[in-house]
This record gives C-alpha cells, structure tokens and sequence, in this order.
C-alpha cells in the first residue's frame, strides 16, 4: 500500500506535502517524494527513505510552488530501488508527474502497447511508470497545444479502457493543475477536501481522510470508484465520471490492517469497523467455546487494539497491555524481506511478565499473514509464564495472493495456504486458534455503508474483483515477486538519477 497526497493551495505547498506524508507513512516506510510546480517547473526530491529521512531543510527549501504531489511507496511491483521511488516524471505532453497507490494486473501487455505501439520507453519495472505513460499517450493523442479539463477526463477515459487492476492517482500536469482519479473498482481509497485561508480556497487529495485532518482541510468526499478530479492552478475544481461502468468494491483489508483508525474510507469509520470485528469475533467465541478459560486478553500492538479492546468487554474478560511497543520501530509486514520483518518483531515488542505468569492469554491480531508475527509472540508469552496461550484474528485466515497493492504475492510464503486452522496453529505454536468469519468480517465492515454491496476480499476468498487473474497469472507474480527474487532483483538494479534534487 503506498500513500498519495496532492495540494493545490495559495501559498507554497512543501511544507504541507511534507507534514502529510508523516501522516500517511503508515502505508508506505520504503520511499517518499515530493514534487511541486512553481510555474511550469518541475522541482522533485525522492529517495528510499522514511519522510523524515529523505528530505533535509535545503532540499525542503527548493520545493517552490503552490501546487504538488506527493507520495509514500510500499513497493508491489518492480524493485526497491530509489530508482522506483515516486513521484514518476515525463516531459511530454507539457510536463507530467504521477503518484500512484494500487497495482496494475495487465502491465506486461501494456508495456508491450507502449513499446510498439506508442513509442515509449519505460526505464523501470514500476507498474506506476507504465500508469504515467498510458495517461501520457492518450493525453498526446489529443494533438492540442491548449487542453481543457474535459481533455484531461477524456484522456483519463482512455486509461480505464486500457489499464487493469488498482490504482488511486494524482497527475500534476505542469502549470495546469492536478488530476485525481480511482479505478472503477474503487479498490484504493482516496478522498479530497478543502481549507478556506486568507488566501482563498485550498484543495488537497489524499489516500486517506487523516491527512486532511491534519492539515486542517474539511473532507469534501471521496472520489467515486471510475470518477476524475481536476484542479486547475487557480483553485478551480472539476469532477466527472470517466468510466463506462463501475463496480465499487473497495479492498477489506483497508479496514483490518491498512488504514489508520480515524480515517474514514469510502463513509466507514475504520475505528467503528474495527469494534464491529471485535464484537463479531467475541460472538463466535461464545456461540463456539461458551465454557472457555480464558483470563485476559491481550492484543498483538499495534494494528489490533481496537478489535480486542471490544472483545474484552463483549466477553466480559480483563483487557490488559501484555507486550509493549518500541514507538521507533515501524511496521513490520510491510518492511522488505523476511530476515527484516522476523528480527524487527523481537525489537519490536516485548512482553510485561507480571500480565502472563500463570494465566490463560487471548492474544489478538488483526490478521496474521506470513505468520511471522504471531510465532514469536506466542513463544514470548510461553516464555513470560503463560499457561495458555489462544490467537485470535480478527480477519479470516489469508489464503490467497493479493494483487491490488499489497505485497503478498507468493501463496506458499502465507501460512494459512493449503493448511487447515489445526494445522496453522500447530505451526505458530497456539494452544486454540480462533479465526473471523468472512461473513463477519464482511458485515462488520459493511454495516458502516450499507450501499457498497462487495468488498475485494480475494486474500480470504480467491475472488478477484477485475475478473482478470487466473492461475498462470498467479504463478508469473509468485514466480517474480518472492521474498528471493525481490531481494536479488533489488541488488541488481542500476540506478538512473534524473531530475533529482540533491
Ligand atoms: O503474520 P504476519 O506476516 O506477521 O503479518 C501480520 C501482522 O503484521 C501486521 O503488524 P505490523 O507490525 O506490520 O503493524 P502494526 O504495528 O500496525 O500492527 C499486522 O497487524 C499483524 O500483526
Ligand atoms: N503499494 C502500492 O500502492 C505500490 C504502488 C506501485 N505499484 C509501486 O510498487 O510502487
Ligand atoms: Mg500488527
């Protein structure tokens, strides 16, 4: 999942790119970027990086201009190479840069389009670039030195004729405006809202709702599923639907782990969505295990609080904090590499003895995917006293590859792949697993906006919404995107520097 924000304001917008990136950097911890316009030039900085790594004062100092966009990457496509950080540039038509949040499933045969087709190159393996290039050549093959925010949408229609898969995207066209637009899935989230100043009228875009609170912008809406955007440089907003058909089906795993839990997503609260799942997962307990033992729940920090806090009460159990977490750390299942994530669990948490010894722990976790986290933690509460230690997961267990923005490509690296429940807690070392329905999960979610009528839920249930994955598809991600194949291609990868500011 990566982040995106885009600001077109009264006043110089880097600060303000800046301070939302922090807030987004829950979705993305590989890389961060900002480009603004000041005029019709371009000025970018980028590199692999926590926010407040990559940029220093002098570089913050020489992002010029009222409008920008700016993105947090978690890579799901390609490398993670700086080469691959966002936002992505190209000089024609009129100058255009792109941040994208998604990934494409049809890349392979754009990219051949493009090459053969249009004439253009493409320097990375970033599904993104091929995104910006697409937009890029329909945008051109409207021969117009002058355009009109219908050109834009017209060009945009293109893109949803051609491109598959998720994608929520800012476009800054040089001395323009910015474009927003979401698939017609809607399978990414993205919103947008205004901040009245002295000034006049500033607009933002953002993955998510926090951000706008943060910077002190009134949420407007979300942008609807095959929708576009445009603001121009002088605050004027434009909207239309530039997709033939849409389904709206936003990605559940939004709202278990992704999303921070004061943003609301598509009119959903992800905190009320999350007391839902823990009131959904305490009711199977009780309905399936009426005469448990269990003395205190626990939950797994840091993504899972909010679920176990409402189980605790539903089951009429104590809630208490038995692992502490290191604030410095970041989060793990989005971190590259296995050795990565498997060492920074362990510096990560560590547990209060006092809350385990002699007793029968509930730990809870909003989902367990590789099974990384939920191995050590058990071990940690065997090793801190506990007599017994139950998992529960607040999602269903995870099955199948994702491919819409959430690096889970290869299925044997998910331990709920061909394994049944028993077997998946012999293998993490529980006493009791207790997993959510989807059902549950689905109605828990879904009871916040009752007009969404599916979820992409393919992670639990193997359906994908776009209609085209299939099982030879599977295998050419699974095959290129492993843990090994990541971390080779990552080493070999040549690095282009351009347009980048030092
Ligand atoms: O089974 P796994 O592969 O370990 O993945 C699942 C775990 O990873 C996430 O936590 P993370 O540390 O990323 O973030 P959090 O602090 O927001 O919970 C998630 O909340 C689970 O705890
Ligand atoms: N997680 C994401 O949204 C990733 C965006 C894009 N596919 C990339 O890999 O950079
Ligand atoms: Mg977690």
């Amino acid at each position: 999942m990566c982040g995106i924000a885009a600001i077109v304001s009264h006043q110089n917008v880097n600060q303000d790119l800046y301070d939302a990136l922090t807030v987004l950097q829950h979705r993305g911890q590989d890389a961060a970027g900002i480009m603004t316009c000041e005029g019709s030039r371009f000025c970018l900085r980028k590199d692999n990086g926590l926010t407040r790594d990559v940029f220093s004062t002098s570089q913050m100092m020489k992002l010029r201009g009222n409008m920008g966009i700016a993105h947090v990457r978690y890579p799901t496509a390609g490398c993670t190479s700086s080469a691959e950080a966002q936002p992505f540039y190209v000089n024609s038509p009129f100058g255009l840069a792109l941040a994208h949040n998604g990934n494409l499933t049809n890349t392979e045969q754009l990219k051949k389009e493009l090459y053969v087709e249009d004439q253009r190159h493409i320097n990375t393996d970033s599904d993104s670039e091929i995104l910006l290039n697409v937009f890029a050549h329909e945008l051109q093959e409207l021969r117009k030195l002058r355009i009109t925010p219908d050109d834009v949408f017209a060009a945009v229609s293109q893109v949803h004729k051609r491109c598959r898969g998720a994608y929520a995207v800012v476009i800054m066209i040089a001395g323009f405006g910015i474009l927003a637009f979401r698939d017609p899935n809607g399978i990414r989230p993205v919103v947008f809202g205004e901040r009245k100043t002295e000034g006049g009228t500033d607009l933002m875009i953002a993955s998510e709702s926090v951000a706008l609170d943060v910077l002190d912008f009134e949420m407007i809406r979300d942008i609807e599923p095959g929708e576009a955007i445009f603001i121009e440089a002088n605050g004027k907003l434009h909207s239309k639907q530039c997709a033939v058909q849409v389904d709206h089906c936003p990605c559940i795993f939004e709202y278990v782990y992704f999303a921070r839990p004061d943003s609301i997503i598509d009119d959903i609260s992800v905190y009320k969505a999350r007391l839902r799942m823990g009131d959904k997962l305490a009711a199977k307990i009780m309905r399936e295990w009426p005469d448990h033992d269990i003395d205190v729940v626990i939950p797994i920090p840091d993504t899972s609080r909010t679920s176990a806090l409402q189980m605790a009460n539903k089951l009429g159990v104590k809630f208490r904090e038995g692992f502490i977490k290191n604030r410095y750390i970041g989060r793990t299942f989005i971190m590259p590499g296995q050795q990565m994530r498997k060492k920074s669990v362990r510096q990560k948490l560590n547990a209060i003895g006092l809350e385990f010894e002699g007793k029968n722990v509930l730990l809870v976790d909003d989902s367990i995917v590789r099974g990384t986290t939920s191995e050590q933690i058990i071990q940690m509460a065997r090793d801190a006293g506990a007599k017994k230690v139950y998992l529960a997961s607040a999602a269903p267990p995870v099955r199948y590859p994702n491919v819409y923005g959430i690096d889970m490509p290869a299925a044997h690296e998910l331990i709920a792949h061909n394994r049944s429940e028993e077997e998946i807690c012999a293998a993490i070392g529980a006493d009791k697993l207790i997993y959510q329905d989807l059902d549950d999960l689905v109605a828990a979610v879904r009871r916040g906006n009752k007009d969404i009528k599916h979820f992409d839920t393919s992670c639990f249930s193997q359906q994908y919404v776009t209609g085209d994955i299939d099982d030879a598809y599977l295998q050419r991600i699974e095959e290129l995107r492993n843990d090994d194949a990541q971390t080779k291609r990552s080493t070999e990868n040549l690095i282009v520097e351009m347009q980048n500011s030092a």
